[in-house]
């Protein structure tokens, strides 16, 4: 009974003494920020008990409608300011104030990577790992088939449609997980993975992802914690990442045998023009003191988690919308036709896409329309900064409110909420306004590999099949929220073209 009351009159003397330090004093990030247009706080919560948890995006977009591009809020005793906007975006991230966006904010639910994967690592060691990657991805690699995404197509095509004419495809978008995630995991460990273990990567990484977006009170609010346990998405995030990370250990084993064997024989390492997985590239840079062990494995996982889930919802969304809507289906393969010298548009690479400008149109407004991620993984301040007219203090947490940079009409005119490829006519991708791959030095560095894949997709699919609704309703492409909109099943015919 004594330990009851002693432990209820800590709680109590715990929360006497958060309200009163919450009430009368003010540490220097509190002091700037409070200038800052936002919504009332109350003691101890800030404004955490103000956001529904289950749709984290909405709650900051309705605020950002009331308050303004630039507005602060206080999650349990952290400083955040959310920023909205084409202009706001570029000037802290592009323009003025890049070096003071490099970090990343930790949450507490994200802290086994213990600072050393790729996401949420800061500084120097980011640097290193963010290299290997960017430079695998680049503009000329890909154009020679670095992530061999037309090979990875093609088979899908044939295994899903075999030699029918016509072919009733179930549950198109997880088609497309297998998809991105048979080029991710060739791309990362050079391996091709049987069906079974491929479900079972998906399963995970898709578990990660939708937890990944609803808000933990507890990255906030320690004490919040039994909140959390009731939605089980922190359950989810932690047994699916320690999945992975398991799962990339033994791929690193075997990496390491091989490795061994080829010094024990002697053997000699001949100059060879093919890439080599991204896991051997992460090896020698440990093997060379560069990197610690850990983040081999802990930058792959994020690398998969981040390729896999983006790229597949991408594709799913976007065949619903053009199954949805037949006639952009036939401008896509009048322009296909069009480019198709000598039947050779399975071989397209993406240096061709400047000669498919509706194809790009089409892709840069799914970018915009579907804006996969609605808010990234934040940033920190590392100094004190001016945006918009309003002081932002060091070491406040960033909040990119990039689904709702893409859809406001304040930004996109009053037809912002309808999917309208003609709005992007010229033909480059990277269009002003368009923040799809967050910005600045935390910017996503899957960007030209994404584009490459998405555009290979697009020409060899309608090149060879014509997609259409086998139902009378029309397909769903609204998203699930998820730290990236999740595209929810459906089936579609796939009609081969002679
Ligand atoms: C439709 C596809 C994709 C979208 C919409 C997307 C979007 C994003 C966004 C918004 C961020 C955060 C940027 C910021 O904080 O400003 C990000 C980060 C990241 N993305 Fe992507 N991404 C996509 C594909 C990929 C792919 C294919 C890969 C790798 C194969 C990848 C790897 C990463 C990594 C590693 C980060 C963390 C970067 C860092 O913290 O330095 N992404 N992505």
């Amino acid at each position: 009974m004594n330990y009851i009351l002693t432990f209820l009159l800590t709680i109590s003397v715990l929360i006497i003494t958060l309200v009163f330090k919450d009430l009368f004093y003010e540490d220097r990030i509190k002091k700037i920020n409070k200038l800052i247009p936002g919504p009332p706080t109350i003691p101890v919560f800030g404004n955490l008990l103000q956001i529904n948890s289950k749709d984290f995006p909405k709650s900051v977009n309705d605020l950002y409608e009331k308050y303004g591009q630039v507005l602060r809020l206080r999650l349990g005793n952290v400083e955040a300011v959310v920023l909205t906007g084409g202009e706001v975006l570029d000037e802290c991230f592009n323009k003025k104030h890049r070096e003071i966006f490099k970090e990343r904010y930790l949450k507490l639910s994200r802290y086994f990577g213990k600072n050393l994967n790729f996401i949420f690592s800061n500084g120097d060691y980011h640097y290193v790992i963010r290299s290997i990657f960017s430079s695998e991805v680049t503009v000329r690699k890909l154009n020679n088939g670095r992530i061999q995404s037309n090979k990875f197509i093609l088979e899908m095509l044939n295994n899903l449609c075999k030699d029918n004419d016509e072919t009733v495809v179930k549950d198109v978008p997880l088609e497309a997980k297998k998809l991105a995630t048979k080029i991710v995991l060739n791309f990362t460990l050079g391996i091709e993975e049987n069906d079974e273990d491929l479900l079972i990567v998906i399963s995970k990484v898709t578990s990660v992802f939708k937890a990944a977006g609803l808000l933990l009170y507890s990255d906030y609010l320690p004490i919040l914690f039994p909140l959390d346990l009731k939605s089980m998405a922190k359950g989810d995030i932690i047994t699916s990442y320690i999945f992975l990370k398991n799962y990339l250990d033994k791929k690193l084993e075997s990496i390491k045998i091989n490795e061994n064997s080829k010094i024990n024989n002697n053997d000699k390492i001949l100059p060879t023009t093919k890439s080599t997985p991204l896991i051997e590239d992460y090896y020698k840079i440990y093997l060379e003191g560069s990197i610690h062990h850990d983040s081999i494995v802990l930058s792959l996982v994020d690398i998969i988690l981040a390729g896999v889930d983006t790229t597949s919802n991408t594709l799913g969304f976007i065949m619903a919308r053009i199954i949805n809507n037949p006639e952009m289906q036939d401008k896509i393969y009048e322009e296909i036709m069009r480019n198709d010298v000598d039947n050779n548009s399975n071989n397209v690479s993406f240096s061709d896409h400047l000669k498919y400008p509706y194809i790009v149109s089409i892709m840069n407004e799914t970018y915009r329309y579907y804006s996969l991620v609605s808010l990234t993984e934040p940033n920190r301040t590392t100094d004190d900064v001016v945006v918009n007219g309003y002081k932002i203090s060091k070491g406040t947490l960033i909040i990119k409110n990039l689904r709702g940079t893409h859809l406001s009409k304040e930004f996109w005119g009053g037809d912002a909420l309808e999917f309208k490829p003609e709005r992007f006519k010229t033909q480059t991708l990277h269009q002003k306004g368009l923040f799809h791959f967050g910005a600045g030095p935390r910017g996503c560095p899957g960007g030209r590999y994404t584009e490459s894949m998405f555009f290979t997709f697009m020409v060899i699919l309608f090149k060879n099949y014509k997609i259409v609704n086998p139902n009378d309703t029309p397909i769903d492409d609204v998203g699930e929220v998820g730290l990236a909109m999740q595209c929810k099943p459906y089936n579609a015919k796939f009609i081969k073209r002679n």
